[in-house]
């Protein structure tokens, strides 16, 4: 099998962050008006590794994902989009993405299947030469009392175990969990704030509560070379002497459109939720992720492998893939869908330089849902201090290109004030490698 491989990223840590800005408008699944009621049920293996639906309890609690990201056996979910859905009698049509983007309505049906939740199990892959960074946190102790309700973490993936045949899971209709979860998104709607740095803060992921931190000994006037830039709309060169540059367009998609793609990529991406073990310890990739590439093609990065789905398997992938090109002027051939659900969640310092990427590769990136801070460090710099800083907004679109990758790092940090969920996807173009 053809297998693109990428180098280990991920599980890297967030960072402190204080910052306010502008209002992100709420997405309609978060009204309280808002019905869940969607299946947990089992999927396939990715590539060579096993995979199960899990039954994954979760430390975060409150969040509207958790039918999403973080199954927590309250059974069946469906998440209902009042300005998208109408429900006409029985039927369900399926509209294709366009009918549904290029209405200035919204009142079309969409068919949403229940997300999947895959957790990948490593137990028989991990090696005890993976030494990839770990993360500050997201970890779960692994819980071997039989009544723990953590049991997921150490069944068997053969145990043909499935969330959904578990009778307790089957609850249905509009829960007391829609609600309660709805009011306490909207409660944590804290607006996201503009980018700012401290030229003396911890770098690497470092906690930033009560730190007492002193700035390594240089001269002052390397304090000033690293303050943040915090670039907006426009072209941008990374000043380095080489020639790297970033492209920014802030309304990539009006709102609308904005709007309709983030719900209607929630009710149809299958994600899934990457760990490993280490030691008696589970360690879980701050976020969810989803693949789509060419066929026979899963990508690889660290200790993950995701399959590949096709494109023409969802049309607002597809759709949204035919406009990122059309604007930018390149083509693409797969691309990584991330979900953050929340603060919690981010990436953390790498450069997309894979072998299977290419050489210099130009690599576009869309933004839905929640604002959230994208840094780039130098990646000479063993300190990692961000001298560059977008906020990405809802339906903002951004292009890496030249010698970005080859230069520079970039992270999504994680941030200690509440975050709503944001979807990014970031579009290249992936070549086989032996
Ligand atoms: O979420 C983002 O904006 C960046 C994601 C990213 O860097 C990646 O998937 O490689
Ligand atoms: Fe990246």
């Amino acid at each position: 099998m053809k297998k693109a491989v990428g180098r280990a990223k991920g599980f890297g840590r967030g960072r402190a962050s204080t910052p306010k800005s502008e209002n992100f408008p709420s997405p309609d699944c978060f009204n309280e008006e808002s019905s869940i009621n969607q299946s947990i049920s089992g999927t396939s293996g990715a590539n060579s590794l096993q995979t199960e639906t899990i039954n994954q309890p979760d430390s975060r609690n409150g969040s509207v994902l958790n039918g999403l990201g973080r199954a927590r056996g309250r059974g069946s979910r469906t998440v209902r989009y009042p300005n998208l859905v109408k429900q006409t009698g029985n039927s369900i049509e399926t509209p294709s993405c366009d009918s549904v983007l290029d209405s200035p309505q919204s009142d079309v049906t969409v068919n949403r299947p229940p997300p999947l939740i895959a957790l990948t199990s490593y137990e028989t892959k991990l090696s005890s030469s993976d030494n990839s960074t770990q993360p500050e946190s997201n970890t779960v102790q692994i819980d071997r009392s039989p009544n723990s309700g953590n049991s997921a973490t150490n069944r068997s993936p053969n145990s043909g175990y499935s969330a959904a045949n578990n009778p307790k899971n089957r609850i249905l209709g509009r829960s007391k969990f829609s609600a309660s979860a709805m009011r306490s998104l909207n409660k944590a709607m804290i607006q996201p704030s503009p980018i700012h740095h401290k030229t003396n803060r911890p770098t690497g992921g470092q906690r930033c509560f009560n730190f007492s931190y002193k700035e390594p000994e240089t001269s002052p006037s390397k304090a000033i070379e690293v303050a943040m830039q915090s670039l907006s709309d426009g072209k941008h060169i990374l000043q380095d002497g080489f020639d790297g540059q970033v492209d920014y367009i802030s309304e990539f998609y009006t709102k609308n459109k904005a709007d309709k793609l983030f719900h209607m990529l929630l009710g149809t991406l299958n994600f899934e939720a990457p760990s490993k073990k280490r030691g008696e310890e589970i360690i879980k990739q701050p976020r969810l992720s989803v693949w789509f590439g060419p066929e026979d093609m899963p990508y690889s990065y660290s200790y993950v492998t995701l399959q590949a789905h096709d494109f023409t398997s969802n049309s607002v992938m597809s759709r949204i893939k035919t406009d990122v090109e059309d604007r930018f002027g390149v083509t693409f051939n797969s691309c990584l869908v991330n979900l953050y659900r929340d603060n919690k969640d981010g990436v953390g310092w790498h450069a997309d330089d894979e072998e299977s990427l290419g050489y210099k590769p130009t690599i576009a990136s869309l933004s839905l849902g929640e604002t959230r801070r994208f840094e780039f460090c130098r990646k000479s710099d063993s300190m990692r201090k961000p001298v560059y800083g977008f906020h990405l907004v809802h339906g903002s679109g951004l292009l890496m290109k030249g010698d970005v990758q080859e230069r520079w790092l970039h992270c999504v940090p994680r941030e200690y004030h509440d975050r709503k969920p944001r979807l990014n996807l970031t579009f290249r173009t992936i070549y086989e490698t032996k």
